[in-house]
């Protein structure tokens, strides 16, 4: 007979938002089981947020002591990738090892089981020969695989992802990256800035598709000014590997030659291995619809990067102190999604909250927006910075739905940004505050006087 475990509440999946909901559970006296299949915390920890931002920040301070002979002298730099790949391994990943999460998991009373959890029927899971039943539901947060696009020849290649990105012990010479969201993005300029000759391929006619336009020709500005080879609205049309090189071909354009090819086209997940046909589900849909609680049906729960609400850490948090409000039965406010803050790092930092004028102009609103180069600002001027801020209105409620945020800090000049969008503040309100000088946020007041239909 199969071993059985008996808890209040499963969690399937701990990325950062089940970790935390399963920590706040197991703290507030319920049986709580958190079943993990790869390590405890989930992507962001060991793969991506946090890795990333640590080569990030290695990155930038290259970039800037690059400033020194612009204003300060003479500065001798030169790069070396092995502190920035001891740094991931030893300081920030642990060597991909789990066990302080999964010892604070423990020391909140919560059990942690490593397999790969399957529902069998409501309530019921499979993890290897276990059976874990849950007395008061599931909570679903198994978060996203990297995709890899349906080029031929390409999934018969080394090629890295995310995965294999962070653990890169050395720089390739040569780069090619596949995929202009941001987690291309974001690495083109890290590997780029410690030397290798990086090639941005981009399906869509330009980066960043989501944010808006002026946001993503501002980084392929930067991206070439910086040596990056930059194509936009590229198709692939096969790839191979030598046993030395990969060589991508380009329909209607060059081929592509590089000692590395690091996929950042997307990522995938799977319903029919969760077994979420059992709750009735569509197994072959990219997730799980959630209502405002983040309920998925009775007794079954999802957070994070399936609820389709945005691939963020934040999100993934913030749908799990809802979650778990509502599996406590607590009183709590719904989820909000109107100043979804989301922040690519690179240089210029693209941040942005709520709407596009695009999308917003798609939902039939009466829209103004107002645009202002960061460099006419003094302090833009100041650090010959190139950014700028865009603010999208809702003309007949006077509130904006919408803003972003490029440059140096752009991620961090957003904050007031998303305040304003989430508040509702009037933008007379706005209008009528005063901004340090000389800030960079100080643009967003140039930026709402020049609000236009
Ligand atoms: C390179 C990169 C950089 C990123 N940078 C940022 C950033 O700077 N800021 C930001 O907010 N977001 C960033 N993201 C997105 C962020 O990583 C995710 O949104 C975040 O990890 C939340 O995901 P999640 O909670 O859905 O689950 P995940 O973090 O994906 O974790 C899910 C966990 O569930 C486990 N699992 C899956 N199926 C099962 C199963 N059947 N049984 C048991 N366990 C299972 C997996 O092994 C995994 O550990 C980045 C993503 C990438 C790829
Ligand atoms: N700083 C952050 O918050 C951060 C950083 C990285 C990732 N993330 C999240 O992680 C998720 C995944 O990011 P991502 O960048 O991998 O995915 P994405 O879907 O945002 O972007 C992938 C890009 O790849 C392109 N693409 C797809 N197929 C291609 C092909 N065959 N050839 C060339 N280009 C192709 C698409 O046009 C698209 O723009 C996103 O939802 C993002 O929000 C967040």
């Amino acid at each position: 007979m199969a071993d059985e475990l008996v808890v209040d509440v499963a969690v399937v999946g701990t990325g950062p938002g089940g970790e935390a909901l399963a920590t706040r559970l197991g703290g507030a006296g319920l049986a709580v089981a958190a079943i993990e299949s790869r390590l405890v915390g989930g992507e962001c920890p060991y793969y991506a947020c946090v890795p990333t931002k640590a080569m990030i920040r290695a990155a930038d301070a290259l970039a800037e002591a690059r400033w020194v002979p612009e204003f300060a002298g003479t500065a001798d730099v030169r790069p070396d990738w092995g502190k920035v790949a001891a740094r991931v391994r030893a300081e920030i990943t642990d060597d991909w090892n789990d066990q302080v999460a999964v010892d604070r998991l423990t020391a909140a009373g919560v059990q942690v089981l490593r397999g790969a959890a399957r529902i069998v029927e409501p309530g019921v899971l499979a993890v290897g020969d276990r059976v874990v039943r849950a007395r008061k539901g599931i909570v679903l947060n198994p978060g996203t695989d990297p995709a890899i696009p349906p080029v031929p020849g390409l999934a018969d290649t080394p090629v890295w992802t995310n995965r294999d990105a962070v653990r890169a012990t050395a720089v390739p010479e040569s780069l090619a990256v596949i995929g202009g969201g941001p987690v291309g993005c974001e690495f083109t300029q890290v590997f780029a800035r410690f030397g290798a000759q990086v090639t941005l391929l981009q399906s869509n006619d330009r980066l960043l598709p989501l944010d808006e336009p002026e946001a993503s020709a501002l980084l392929a500005e930067r991206f070439t000014a910086e040596g990056i080879r930059v194509r936009t609205g590229v198709k692939i049309t096969s790839a191979a590997h030598d046993g030395e090189r990969f060589t991508l071909e380009i329909e209607g354009g060059e081929p592509v030659v590089a000692a590395q090819v690091l996929v950042a086209a997307g990522r995938k997940s799977d319903m029919a291995a969760l077994g979420v046909g059992a709750y009735g589900l569509n197994e072959s849909a990219r997730g799980v619809n959630v209502d405002e609680h983040m309920r998925v049906t009775d007794g079954l729960w999802a957070i994070g990067d399936i609820t389709g609400k945005g691939a963020f850490t934040h999100m993934s948090m913030y749908q799990a102190a809802i979650a778990a409000a509502d599996i406590l039965g607590e009183e709590h406010p719904g989820a909000v999604y109107r100043a979804i803050p989301r922040v690519t790092f690179t240089d210029p930092e693209i941040g942005s909250v709520g709407l596009t004028e695009a999308a917003a102009r798609e939902q039939g609103l009466n829209v103004r927006t107002g645009t202002t180069d960061l460099s006419s600002s003094t302090r833009g001027f100041l650090h010959k910075a190139h950014g700028l801020i865009k603010v999208v209105e809702d003309a007949d409620r006077g509130v904006l739905i919408g803003a972003t945020s490029a440059g140096p800090t752009g991620g961090e000049v957003l904050s007031a940004l998303v305040v304003a969008v989430h508040a509702q503040v009037p933008v007379d309100e706005l209008r009528g505050m005063i901004y340090a000088y000389p800030t960079f946020h100080r643009a967003i007041e140039s930026a709402l006087t020049d609000l236009r239909s």
